[in-house]
């Protein structure tokens, strides 16, 4: 299993504001890479957290891409999975179109029912850990419904449990020329934070894109 996070970050570390709004912190150039990114992964990742914030659609947009998948024999779009311990995806969020397949990983604390919804509406769910999903365990059924590369999109809590579980192979940060502030900001690894043995990174790549860096990073 290989997992890539992705993120846009301001100069300052932040992912979005205090009233964490989905904004525009890459540009043209910066989508497209990221647009490259998913057509070569078998899965797109979030937390519930993002579904609630920005109802993004993880598919990718460019039809040529879409048709380069096909044809070396995958889907038409990567699966979409959401890491949702109470199961608290709206109905009609956009990753339940069916556009792609979703997968949901949830704890054994979303219940039954929600369980029940979420399969009704034509979810794979995942169920591990008892009351936060347990990514190792979560993450590590993945390959059983063909996934094998992974890249998360965000947000900071989902990021800062995937780094602290061991779980991140590679980290691409494109930071925008913007400052957003704000102590309540969501950044770019949040949780509870390390305190020591902190993760380190051993920088690959320096890209000026747009009117920013990208930024690529393997864990060591
Ligand atoms: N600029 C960028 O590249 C991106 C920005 N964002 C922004 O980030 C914000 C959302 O981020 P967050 O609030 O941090 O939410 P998040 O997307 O990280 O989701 C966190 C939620 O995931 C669920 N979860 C389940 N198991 C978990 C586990 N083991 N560890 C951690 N979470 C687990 C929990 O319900 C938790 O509340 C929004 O403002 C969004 O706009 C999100 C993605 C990318
Ligand atoms: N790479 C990147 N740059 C930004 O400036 C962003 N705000 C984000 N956000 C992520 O992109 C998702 C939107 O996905 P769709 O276009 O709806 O498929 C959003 O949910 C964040 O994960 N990313």
């Amino acid at each position: 299993m290989q997992v890539i996070v992705n993120a846009a970050t301001s100069a300052d570390g932040k992912l979005s504001t205090r009233r964490r709004e989905q904004i525009a912190i890459s540009g043209a150039e910066d989508f497209d890479r990221v647009d490259a990114l998913r057509t070569d992964s078998d899965a797109v990742m979030v937390g519930v957290g993002t579904v609630l914030a920005d109802d993004p659609s993880l598919t990718v947009d460019d039809p040529d891409r879409i048709e380069a998948r096909t044809d070396r024999g995958d889907p038409p779009q990567p699966a979409r999975v959401v890491a949702d311990s109470r199961l608290r995806t709206p109905a009609d969020a956009t990753v339940y179109d069916d556009s792609a397949e979703t997968i949901l990983l949830t704890s054994e604390a979303a219940g039954d029912d929600a369980v029940a919804d979420a399969r009704a509406r034509d979810a794979t769910v995942i169920v591990a850990g008892d009351d936060r999903v347990d990514l190792p365990a979560a993450v590590g059924r993945l390959p059983d419904h063909g996934i094998e590369r992974v890249m998360v999109e965000g947000g900071g809590e989902l990021v800062f449990s995937l780094f602290e579980a061991g779980l991140v192979d590679e980290l691409s940060v494109f930071v925008g020329s913007l400052v957003i502030g704000g102590r309540d900001a969501p950044t770019l690894a949040d949780g509870d934070g390390f305190v020591e043995s902190f993760v380190d990174l051993r920088l690959d790549e320096i890209e000026r894109i747009d009117d920013g860096v990208l930024l690529q990073y393997a864990v060591s």
